[in-house]
This record gives structure tokens, C-alpha cells and sequence, in this order.
């Protein structure tokens, strides 16, 4: 989309004086990049100041510091209609009045455009959307996973420089939730729209993101593409809070080149990594329970705990003072193991990442 803007925020601070007059540091200096037509979620647990950032960047909050900047303005102080950008928000906020097409065109109509250029966006909005035959209903004769893509839709026709995305989905069930997101990626990768999307179920941001950023207490604490924070977690609560994580401490012997040789349990492993230790220095590592490799014999642990998954098996397993998980794909012939069991597997030396 010709208008999709770059977003640019600069030691951006949010701090709360509660009722009791107690100070709450929602967003803690924060700094973050996003390139025109990207589309990224903002990703955390509860409370980790996600919506506050949003809220800001849409103009609902202002910052107590910092800059926001959306194209090439500061923003961080003009009312939400002087910044260019749409939300959609998760309770859908639909005019239940209005039919779908009064919906979409209500915005542009707000802002005066003629008659002919609104007929003319909404039409080419509902075609985008596949909702033309959705256009005389009112919300309340329409499914959730049905009035959220007016929601959608509304923020989509006013082609915003920004879309802003508030938790959309969590009102819808786990099936419809899979099929939207995967519509509204389509959709954001046809307009090309600027999209910050606010969420904390990590799946969600896996499927739709180029790049994840990952908040804790206020703090980001890393942002990448998915692939990247999955494979290069920058510290624990990242490697726990995406995916399954096993955190296994090794000893450091030397680097060789670029990889650097740890010795886990008396194996060596050369793993890549740039990062520089000493000699003999005890590091975190971090291996995904996917990349245990039961068919290698280096270690044997007990499984304590099997759960069956349909397509994979997850073993939770007793290995020397600690437990740790493993997963694979349950091919026809695979030995299912039982608790009590003895399990070998060896780690996978590119699949371990040095925190
Ligand atoms: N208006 C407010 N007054 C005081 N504290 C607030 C206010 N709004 C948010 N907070 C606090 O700021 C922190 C960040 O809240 P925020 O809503 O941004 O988190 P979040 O990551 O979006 O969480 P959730 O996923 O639960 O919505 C929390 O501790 C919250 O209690």
C-alpha cells in the first residue's frame, strides 16, 4: 500500500500514579524499528505493558517521555485522528445499528470524503474481505469470526499508515482463531499495511509476524523474526516464554573458529556462537525438546511422565539433577517408551544455543 508508514519509537516511557498514588512503570525506555509494510506483534505475558505501548502509539495514552514517531512526524502528542492509524480492537466495537456496509463506510464518511469515493472503497473493501454478500446484515446476524473481519475491515478501508491490532482474536474459539489469523496475514500481505498487533498467545505471533517483539515488566527484551527468537533465544524468559525450553548448564573448553567446544555432562559439543567466555566458565544453554535426538546414545535419563500428543510424544525425563522434556513425531514403528523406562538420546550440536 502506497501509504504504509515507518514506525519509530525512541526511549519511550509510560508511568501510572494509581489512586493511591503509587507510581506503576508500564513501559520502561523503550526503542523499537518497524519498516513500512511490516507486520509485528508485540508479544508478552500479563502486565508486561504491551497494550500501554499500543494505547500510545494510537494515541489513547500519552507518553510520559519519548518519542513516536509515524513517517517522518512525531506523533507522540497529536490526538489519535492527526496520526494516521486504525485499530481494530478485540470486543470488535461494531455499530450494532448500522449494517456491514454502514460499518466500513462510517469512518471515511466522518471524514467528509464524496459520496462516490466512499461507495467506491467499501465495495472494493468487501470484495477484498469476500464479505459482499454480508453487506445488508446487522452484527447481531453475523458469528464472531464474522464481525471480526468488519472490524478488520474497517481499519483496512480508511488505509491507514498503521494498522493497529488490540488481542483481536481472543474472543473466538481455537479453530477460528487458526483461520483468522492466518486471513488476516493474507489480507495485511495484499494491502501491505504497516501492522502492530498485540498479543500474548505466542502461536499467534509465530503464524503472523516478521518480526516478534518479546516484552517482560515494561522491557523488550528481544526482538526478531520468529524464526530467530525461537533458534536465538537472548536469555531465559525468552527461550521459556517461546516455546518449550530444556536449560542445561555445560563447561566451556576453547573456541574453535566459530563455533565454541562445551563440555555437557562429559560430551563435547561444538556449538556456533560468537559470544566470548573463559576458559572452564559454566554457560547456560538451551536445547528445544524437539532437537533431542533418541536415537543417539551419549545419555540416558528415566522417563517420568509420557503424554501422548496425536502427531508427537512429549517424555518428560530424569537427567542427572534435573528433568528435562523431549518431543517427537510418532512414525508407525517408533517405540513408544513407558514411565520407569530407561530412554537414551544425545543433543543435536547445531540445535543448542548458548545463552
Ligand atoms: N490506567 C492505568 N492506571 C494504572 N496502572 C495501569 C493503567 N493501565 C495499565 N496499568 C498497569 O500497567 C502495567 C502494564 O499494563 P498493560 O495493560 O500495558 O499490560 P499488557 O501487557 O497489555 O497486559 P494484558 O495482556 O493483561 O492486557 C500493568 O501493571 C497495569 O496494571
Amino acid at each position: 500500500m502506497k501509504n504504509s508508514k515507518r514506525v519509530a519509537i525512541k526511549n519511550l516511557t509510560k508511568t501510572f500514579i494509581t489512586g493511591e498514588n503509587k507510581k506503576v512503570h508500564a513501559v520502561k525506555n523503550i526503542n523499537l524499528d518497524i519498516n513500512p509494510g511490516e507486520f509485528v506483534c508485540l508479544l508478552g505475558p500479563s502486565g508486561c505493558g504491551k497494550t500501554t505501548t499500543l494505547r500510545m502509539l494510537a494515541g489513547f495514552e500519552s507518553p510520559t517521555t519519548g518519542q513516536i514517531e509515524i513517517g517522518d512526524e512525531d506523533v507522540a502528542r497529536l490526538t489519535p485522528d492527526k496520526r494516521d492509524t486504525a485499530m481494530v480492537f478485540q470486543n470488535y466495537a461494531l455499530f450494532p445499528h448500522m449494517n456491514v456496509y454502514e460499518n466500513i463506510a462510517y469512518g471515511l464518511k466522518l471524514q467528509k470524503l464524496p459520496p462516490n469515493e466512499v461507495k467506491e472503497r467499501v465495495e472494493k473493501t468487501l470484495k477484498l474481505m469476500q464479505m459482499d454478500d454480508f453487506s445488508k446484515r446487522v452484527p447481531s446476524q453475523m458469528s464472531g469470526g464474522q464481525q471480526q473481519r468488519v472490524a478488520l475491515a474497517r481499519g483496512i478501508v480508511m488505509e491507514p499508515g498503521v494498522l493497529l491490532f488490540d488481542e483481536p482474536l481472543s474472543n473466538l474459539d481455537a479453530k477460528l482463531r487458526i483461520h483468522m489469523r492466518d486471513e488476516i496475514r493474507k489480507i495485511q500481505q495484499k494491502v501491505g499495511i504497516t501492522s502492530i498487533y498485540v498479543t500474548h498467545d505466542q502461536s499467534e505471533a509465530m503464524g503472523l509476524s516478521d518480526k516478534i517483539v518479546i516484552m517482560n515488566e515494561g522491557n523488550i527484551e528481544q526482538v526478531g523474526t520468529p524464526l530467530e527468537i525461537y533458534q536465538r533465544p537472548k536469555n531465559e524468559f525468552v527461550a521459556n516464554f517461546i516455546g518449550k525450553a530444556n536449560i542445561i548448564s555445560g563447561k566451556v573448553k576453547n573456541r574453535d573458529g566459530k563455533y565454541l567446544i562445551i563440555d555437557i555432562y562429559g560430551v563435547e559439543y561444538a556449538i556456533e556462537s560468537d559470544k566470548n567466555y573463559s576458559e572452564n566458565e559454566i554457560v547456560n544453554l538451551v536445547i528445544r525438546p524437539e532437537a533431542i535426538d533418541i536415537s543417539g546414545k551419549d545419555f540416558s535419563g528415566i522417563v517420568k511422565k509420557t503424554i501422548f500428543m496425536g502427531a508427537h510424544h512429549e517424555y518428560e525425563i530424569e537427567f542427572f539433577d534435573k528433568r528435562i522434556e523431549i518431543s517427537y513425531n510418532n512414525p508407525i514403528n517408533q517405540k513408544i517408551y513407558e514411565k520407569e523406562e530407561t530412554i537414551s538420546f544425545s543433543f543435536e550440536s547445531r540445535s543448542i544455543h548458548v545463552l
